[in-house]
């Protein structure tokens, strides 16, 4: 074991009420709105092949043209009720919302930068509203804050001189004040979402994150962060020198799931998701191939069958309403969630040897076994093959309630018959087991 002060302070699982709360919901939605929703992935009748929300960086855009955005900026068609009726119907659990992106726009009346909502046309709060309007919708909210700021003169890529050190100090604490300012304005915050901290100036503050992380759990107990915030005494980031991750879930799973069980290392995770190939604000133009809502419940499933939440990322529009695919994908995946939430909320990993019909998940309420079936095999039998000690008792659909036939096979396996093979969708079965030979 190395020996660390700025390394992970816990090993394993959070496992007070917040944090199960945050183990239990399944699905999440995301949300990137700020001044590139104005320009969709486009300037000057040119498109940007990178991520619209980075369109800053394009070499074709000069950053005063980009800068004075602000200037425009006026979601005419923005309603929180809207927003937060889409995350409901969709069946998402919690939402995470931008406050501040890289480009340093903060969506929020923030009295350390002028860079803020209430110098552009807008002027209103849009983050209040926001908050409000989730809560109430009963659905639980994160805020998305970039550590990285491309607008604050005193940020760094490095810290080379002591010049450097100097204004990044004065960095971190314009850092620490806005963070207190979004915990302060808007307690019903369940968490903070950090990115923009892959440069060396932060993986050399390891100290200062570790004391921002703790400093903001004791102003706001409860709060849960991942492991994008905090760089250890040597600079690694999510995993310390010991190999534990230093964060309440592991945030690297970012348009990516792990391939097994063992690759989520046993800790909390979730992945976060574009519905595009890439790019996560506003994009007038979505490049290469667009997931299907059965894509995105697939991958729903198998977050959950090993032990993550699935988050589906929208980027609004510069007027604050959605784009149809958008939408058209929430009605979807809600459609499915009506039938079949309950194989998502509450669930997670079960220790049976994976098959190819899909995805297994086991209620963390009452133990009931869920078969998330994606692709029903040519003789519409479904192989099982239960953990030793345990056999099934009876299988039944979760839609209707249909039981269906178990066929005993060699040793603890059955085959699950269906009378219907030609499903149209991913479907759940439920099953039954006791213990005994
Ligand atoms: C949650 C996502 N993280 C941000 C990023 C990034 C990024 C930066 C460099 C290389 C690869 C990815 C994206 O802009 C989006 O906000």
């Amino acid at each position: 074991q190395v020996p660390l002060q700025h390394g992970a302070h816990r090993i394993g699982k959070r496992t007070d009420a917040d944090m199960n709360r945050w183990r239990d919901y399944g699905l999440g939605e995301f949300i990137h709105m700020g001044l590139y929703s104005i320009l969709g992935g486009d300037y000057n009748s040119m498109h940007y092949d990178g991520a619209a929300e980075w369109i800053r960086s394009w070499n074709k855009l000069p950053h005063e043209v980009y800068d004075n955005l602000y200037k425009k900026f006026d979601p005419k068609n923005f309603d929180p009720e809207v927003w937060a009726r889409m995350a409901k119907n969709m069946g998402v659990r919690y939402v995470t919302i931008t406050t501040k992106h890289h480009d340093g726009f903060c969506l929020w009346p923030s009295k350390y930068t002028d860079f803020n909502i209430t110098k552009t046309p807008y002027k209103k709060d849009m983050i209040g509203p926001l908050v409000k309007a989730f809560d109430q919708a009963g659905i639980d909210v994160y805020l998305y804050f970039s550590v990285m700021d491309w607008h604050q003169a005193d940020w760094r890529y490095d810290l080379k001189t002591v010049a450097d050190s100097v204004a990044f100090n004065r960095f971190k604490t314009f850092t620490k004040n806005q963070l207190t300012e979004l915990l302060t304005l808007y307690p019903q915050t369940k968490g903070l979402w950090f990115d923009g901290t892959w440069d060396n100036s932060w993986k050399k503050s390891g100290a200062f994150s570790d004391s921002l992380d703790q400093y903001l759990k004791k102003i706001h107990p409860g709060l849960i962060i991942g492991s994008r915030l905090r760089a250890d005494d040597y600079g690694n980031r999510h995993f310390d020198a010991n190999g534990h991750l230093m964060g309440d879930y592991e945030q690297g799973w970012e348009r990516k799931i792990p391939s097994d069980y063992t690759a989520t290392r046993g800790n909390d995770w979730d992945c976060i998701m574009t519905i595009p190939q890439n790019g996560w604000g506003y994009s007038k133009t979505w490049m290469g191939h667009w997931k299907t809502p059965y894509e995105l419940i697939e991958m729903l499933a198998k977050c959950v069958s090993l032990d993550g939440n699935f988050v589906v990322n929208f980027g609004p529009k510069g007027d604050g309403t959605f784009r149809k695919k958008e939408l058209q994908t929430a009605d979807s995946i809600g459609a499915w969630m009506k039938v079949n939430h309950e194989a998502i909320y509450n669930a997670g990993y079960l220790n049976w040897t994976k098959q190819d019909w899909g995805y297994y998940t086991r209620s963390r309420k009452d133990g009931k076994i869920y078969m998330i079936v994606f692709n029903v095999p040519i003789n519409g039998a479904l192989k099982v093959s239960p953990a030793k000690k345990e056999h099934i008792k009876k299988a039944y659909l979760l839609q209707d309630n249909k039981t269906l036939h178990v066929e005993a096979l060699d040793g603890n396996d059955v085959f699950i018959q269906l009378e219907q093979k030609n499903q149209q969708e991913p479907f759940v079965i439920v099953l039954e087991t006791g213990q005994g030979g």
